[in-house]
């Protein structure tokens, strides 16, 4: 039978309904408080129970006060007890959190909750340095110790080799070692060790690590709290992670264009290639496939840069004056909505994109799923102007509720489009409506385009995840 226990405070409960809601049986809360916060907890709790109760029985189901007006009933997520348990049930690349040695029930409870944060599997420490799991860890682990499991092993070293066994690389953390965490590769199977708070890693922990790396410091104070250098290390971690897979998506995503534009396009048609590294990865596609000169007669590109890579694997680039028909384009984006609406020009070649897009038949979007929003307007919206107009236009964009930024090279110098022209990307920009934000945008004199691409929306979709390719269409 499922043991049932008690969790209290907004924290704690708000972690187990994200990770699993179906282990919570019921939530009991005080309606008398009705604050903002209560709201939006009730509100994210939809689809369990929700009973209301009074302060007296909340006070008496946790034992304290501190139960900031709601308790829920769970029944207990099972967590691995050892590490053979830990490692048998790891599917895909693990991440896990190694303490060599951790007393103070703060740090543990810290540890935990960044451990879990990052999307690590465990926290593993030797079992003669290292505090238990007791109430003080398990508040401050903020709901994260009950889902993430804290393993003790009676020989750290010894551990650690299973783990090496088990093709996990072992990255230590020492601040004398040469390597800093930024030169570090953290994004296959990894197991992070952290030195112990005051004393650092011991010496057979530290030999018997692949590979240390120190986290670069720039002021003056000796060390980092064990629980915040976690930290820093598992993101770094977890942003590497992210980079890969999405480069990984960019590249499968471009190859399964190639096959449909091969697939669905006429014989000895010209294909329109856009701009960015989606775009890059799909003019590498088409190379590879050898298709150009003879099932497709050349592309038309919407930047030097790409014109550049086309051009360089041989292929033809002809001018857009050249043709009269385009049956293709084939574009990244940096935002899409569930309408095809997108924001493009972060590669800054919006307005050769959008007079390719407006002579193509279909416009096909490709791109990995980071890129897919409810509503546009996170991703700063490029918008290219006319240097004159520059000043002029910010304070329009100011007025919109937006940011704008001047968009410059490394140099600090203004960045200039292929067209010499100079871009403001307006930051804060919440665009619940895109098409009529685009027609407002583009009829103030000085824009010469801006980056939403709501009127000629995307026919398709391709995007990338890591379930496979999802072909979306809009009407
Ligand atoms: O609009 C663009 C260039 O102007 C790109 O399509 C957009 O910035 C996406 O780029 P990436 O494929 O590198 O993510």
């Amino acid at each position: 039978m499922a043991h049932l226990k008690l969790l209290y405070g907004f924290h704690a409960i708000t972690a187990r309904l994200r990770h699993d809601a179906s282990t919570i049986t019921e939530i009991l809360y005080d309606p008398n408080r009705r604050d903002r916060r209560m709201q939006d907890f009730l509100n994210t709790a939809t689809g369990v129970r929700l009973i209301a109760v009074d302060e007296g029985r909340l006070q008496g189901l946790a034992g304290t006060d501190r139960h900031q007006g709601v308790v829920a009933r769970v029944t207990e997520v099972y967590l691995a007890q050892n590490l053979a348990e830990l490692l048998d049930g790891i599917s895909g690349s693990a991440l896990l959190l190694v303490l060599d040695g951790v007393t103070d029930p703060h740090n543990l409870g810290a540890c935990l909750r960044v451990a879990n944060a990052a999307g690590a599997q465990a926290v593993i420490a030797p079992r003669d340095r290292a505090v238990g799991l007791n109430a003080t860890a398990a508040k401050v682990a903020s709901g994260a110790a009950d889902i993430t499991p804290y393993i003790t092993v009676t020989n750290l070293a010894r551990a650690l080799r299973e783990l090496k066994d088990a093709n996990i690389w072992v990255t230590g953390t020492a601040d004398d070692a040469p390597t800093s965490l930024y030169e570090t590769k953290l994004a296959g199977s990894l197991a992070l060790v952290m030195g112990a708070e005051s004393e650092g890693m011991r010496r057979l922990t530290r030999e018997t690590c692949d590979e240390v790396m120190h986290i670069p410091m720039a002021g003056t104070v000796e060390s980092l709290n064990v629980s915040v250098a976690s930290g820093i290390a598992l993101f770094e971690a977890r942003r590497q992670r992210i980079m890969v897979n999405s480069d990984t998506l960019k590249l499968l995503v471009s190859q399964a264009a190639a096959d449909y534009v091969l697939a669905h396009t006429p014989e000895g048609a010209v294909i329109g290639i856009g701009t960015g590294s989606t775009a890059n990865y799909f003019i590498d596609a088409l190379a590879e496939r050898k298709v150009f000169g003879s099932r497709f007669s050349g592309a038309v590109s919407s930047s030097n840069a790409s014109t550049s890579r086309l051009q360089m694997h041989g292929i033809e680039v002809l001018e857009l004056n050249q043709i009269e028909t385009l049956p293709v384009y084939i574009d990244g984006a940096d935002e899409i909505n569930h309408h095809g609406h997108m924001v493009k020009g972060g590669g800054g070649a919006l307005t050769r994109e959008k007079i390719i897009a407006m002579v193509a038949e279909t416009f096909i979007c490709i791109a990995d799923v980071s890129k897919r929003v409810d509503t546009l307007g996170h991703f700063a919206l490029p918008v290219e102007v006319m240097p004159i107009a520059r000043s002029a236009l910010s304070r329009k964009f100011l007025a919109l509720g937006g940011m704008p930024v001047l968009r410059t090279t490394s140099n600090s110098t203004p960045y200039l489009t292929d067209n010499g022209n100079q871009i403001i990307d307006v930051q804060h920009l919440n665009i619940t409506d895109p098409l009529t934000l685009e027609a407002e945008i583009n009829s103030w004199p000085g824009v010469v385009t801006v980056g939403l691409f709501a009127k000629r929306h995307a026919n398709l979709c391709l995007l990338a995840s890591a379930a496979g390719i999802e072909t979306i269409q809009y009407p």
